[in-house]
């Protein structure tokens, strides 16, 4: 589909504003806070991830972006409509407009792929023939082709969020909700929906939001990410950002699902062990800095060995980051001044264990 080619559009105006947000909910007398006075601004154009562990409240926050759940207190504005304060025939109008997909799909299973992708077209009250054309282009958009008799039962999962997707864009949305999406997809499968979403935000300049506990799926579409827990947004900004030097706990866990796979964990945890005199370190770097001549000098300064234990890089929407795991040894004050000397030079240094 050519993503790479096409410019990419985004603005500084906010699209969907959310404004202390909340959403309590009351079971069997217990009184649950699900979403906790969040305040956000999504802008035109972006593609916006939440990110969160099961229960933080990413799916009740979601569903208040449509009107699918009202809230308790606050408010919630798409493009300058209070969604919090319309009902009826006004919010089916609207929800045209925001549009979801969902992890398991939720397609029809008696329609075939053409029929559920023209329902929401139905529902609008498109004649027959403007419906088959519709169908026709949005089949096209999701790369499905020659599937548009085939019943869901007769699909993949990648297929079926495809469909999802196309009957999502049938009344062209301004705003396209992704409730965990990919979640129910293998990781090769999970690239390609990925792809396509970055695809169709570029070609269309469709804003995204997107809720996961996959800290992937951020770093491979977003460009920016609010970061929920109990409730609250923790932290929040520029993706590469995040990445670069997350604040939170939480938000630390997340990064490293991304950038310290379990088994370079267990690498550095065995190699800590084999040479225990040693002090490992990691370095964050970030875009296009260069870190390498820091390196050289570190080497050449101090009388101290330097041994590489792992290193990384990974592409985000806004560039590239990515750390480098060193195992420093030799006299104690001459390994203290080497990490002084990081320190001075701005290099993001953390000691992860030391003798
Ligand atoms: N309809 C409901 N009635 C009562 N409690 C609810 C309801 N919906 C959500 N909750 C509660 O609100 C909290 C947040 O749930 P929510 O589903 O929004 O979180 P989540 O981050 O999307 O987690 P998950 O990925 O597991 O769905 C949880 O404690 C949940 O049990």
């Amino acid at each position: 589909m050519g993503a790479g080619r096409v410019p990419e559009f985004r603005s500084d105006n906010t699209l969907i504003n959310l404004q202390h947000l909340t959403k309590r909910f009351s079971r069997s007398g217990n009184e649950v806070t699900a979403v906790d006075g969040v305040d956000l601004n999504i802008r035109e154009g972006e593609i916006y991830g939440i990110i969160g562990y099961s229960g933080a409240g990413k799916s009740t926050l979601i569903r208040m972006l449509n009107g699918l759940e009202q809230p308790t207190s606050g408010s919630v504005t798409v493009n300058g409509l209070e969604m919090s304060s319309i009902s009826g025939a006004e919010l089916r109008k609207a929800r045209q407009k925001v549009s979801m997909i969902f992890q398991h799909f939720n397609l029809l299973w008696s329609r075939t792929v053409e029929e559920n992708i023209s329902l929401p077209l139905e529902i609008a009250g498109a004649d027959k023939a403007a419906r088959a054309e519709r169908v026709r282009e949005l089949v096209r958009l999701v790369g499905l082709e020659g599937r548009e008799k085939a019943y869901p039962s007769e699909l993949s999962g990648g297929q079926k969020q495809r469909v999802g997707i196309a009957r999502a864009l049938a009344n062209e949305p301004r705003v396209l909700l992704c409730d965990e999406a990919t979640s129910a997809l293998d990781p090769e499968t999970t690239d390609s929906i990925l792809d396509l979403l970055t695809s169709i935000n570029r070609r269309l300049g469709l804003t995204i939001v997107l809720i996961t506990h996959e800290m992937h799926v951020i770093r491979k579409i977003c460009h920016r990410v609010a970061v929920m827990e109990a409730g609250k947004v923790v932290e929040e900004g520029d993706v590469l950002q995040v990445f670069k030097s997350p604040e939170q706990p939480i938000t630390k866990r997340f990064v490293s699902q991304v950038t310290e796979p379990g088994d370079a964990r267990q690498a550095i945890s065995q190699l800590g062990e084999a040479y225990p005199d040693g002090t490992l370190i990691r370095l964050g770097f970030v875009g296009d800095r260069a870190e390498q001549p820091v390196l050289a000098k570190l080497i050449r300064s101090f009388d101290i060995n330097v041994n590489i234990l792992q290193g990384n890089i990974a592409q985000t929407h806004g560039g590239a980051f990515g750390s480098l795991v060193l195992q420093l040894s030799g006299d104690g004050n001459a390994v203290r001044e080497a990490i002084a000397f990081l320190h001075a030079e701005g290099v993001e240094t953390e000691v992860i264990a030391h003798d």
